[in-house]
């Protein structure tokens, strides 16, 4: 897909609380594409790596974190990376432990997600127009770019351990399952408890439809879920505050700013390379229901933005 801004931008980070911006990049450009959704949280960063590889960095929230989660413009957001022709999505996320051994300061690597937002959300590119489809989402994420970026996030944790005198540092822990919740208030302790017993590991406001509409628009997209908090399941301790998630959320940032930095050289260069990090391309191919006489043209021409291998 020939990009809007003409560079060749293929990957996108969108970070969320307390990651504003990432390390050791050179800003190209800031872009504000007026996407059929509107314009994104903010304007997005066209960065440079050192070796001049270009990267698009989101702050989900805004840059001043004006943007309450139900409120985050996913579909401009994500239409928005793909109009840069970004094809992999690498987002962050401040996350809530539902489990004693993910710990305030360690990482997880989800592969499902329990939804428990509550419908206020746009949550498809096809919502409001006359086109039908049904996307897949039994793997939410991207599964080879999950297991892909397995082996550098523990490197990169671990170089982290190494530099702080060699304690065991953060953990990386893996098929893990979030629940993404409405909010914007936490948690009670028993849905806290309801949501352990359901299988949830660490939960966010944030995650949908966020991956739902990556999928739709056939981006790669994995989550890097930082724990800042017990969230409120413990039944001795208190429960979840912001002053809690405070604590640690610019500890979580700063690595995840390193991670990022040591691994999207050659996250691009993966996703260049071909079909390793890019499983997505076609998915939506047999999800759209076939065209029909009631299809209204200003409709395909909405959905050509995101997907214009098929409504051009
Ligand atoms: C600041 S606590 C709750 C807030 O933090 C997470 O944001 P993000 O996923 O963008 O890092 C969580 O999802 C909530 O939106
Ligand atoms: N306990 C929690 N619940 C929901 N989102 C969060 N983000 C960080 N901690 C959280």
């Amino acid at each position: 897909m020939a990009s809007e801004s003409g560079d060749n931008v293929l990957v996108g980070v969108i970070g969320g609380s307390g990651l504003y911006h990432l390390d050791n990049l050179t800003l190209v450009k800031h872009v504000n594409p007026e996407t059929p959704w509107g314009f994104p949280s903010s304007p997005i960063a066209i960065c440079a790596l050192p070796s001049g590889v270009q990267v698009a960095f989101l702050a989900r929230h805004g840059i001043g974190h004006t943007i309450a989660p139900s409120a985050v413009p996913s579909r401009a957001n994500i239409a928005a990376l793909k109009s840069l022709g970004v094809r992999a999505v690498l987002a962050f996320s401040a996350v809530g432990s539902l489990r004693e051994e993910i710990a305030p300061g360690d990482f997880a690597l989800p592969t499902q997600i329990i939804d428990r937002t509550k419908g206020v959300r746009p949550a498809s590119f096809f919502e409001g127009t006359s086109v039908v489809a049904h996307a897949a989402f039994g793997d939410p994420f991207a599964l080879r770019l999950v297991r892909w970026l397995e082996t550098r996030v523990r490197r990169v944790l671990e170089e982290e351990a190494a530099a702080h005198g060699g304690g065991a540092g953060p953990a990386l822990h893996t098929d893990k399952c979030i629940v993404c919740m409405e909010g914007p208030q936490f948690s009670t302790r028993a849905e806290s408890q309801m949501y352990r017993a359901w299988g949830g590991d660490v939960i966010n406001m944030s995650v949908l439809p966020e991956a739902k509409l990556a999928r739709e628009a056939e981006l790669s997209y994995a989550l890097i879920a930082t724990a800042t908090d017990y969230d409120s399941w413990r039944p001795h301790e208190a429960s979840v505050t912001a002053a809690e998630v405070f604590k640690t959320l610019q500890t979580n940032a700063s690595i995840s700013r390193h991670v990022a930095a040591t691994i999207l050289e050659e996250m691009h260069a993966a996703v260049e390379d071909g079909d390793i990090l890019t499983e997505e391309a076609g998915s939506m191919q047999y999800s759209i229901m076939p065209r029909s006489a009631e299809q209204r043209e200003e409709d395909r021409k909405k959905l050509k933005y995101v997907l214009p291998q098929y409504f051009s």
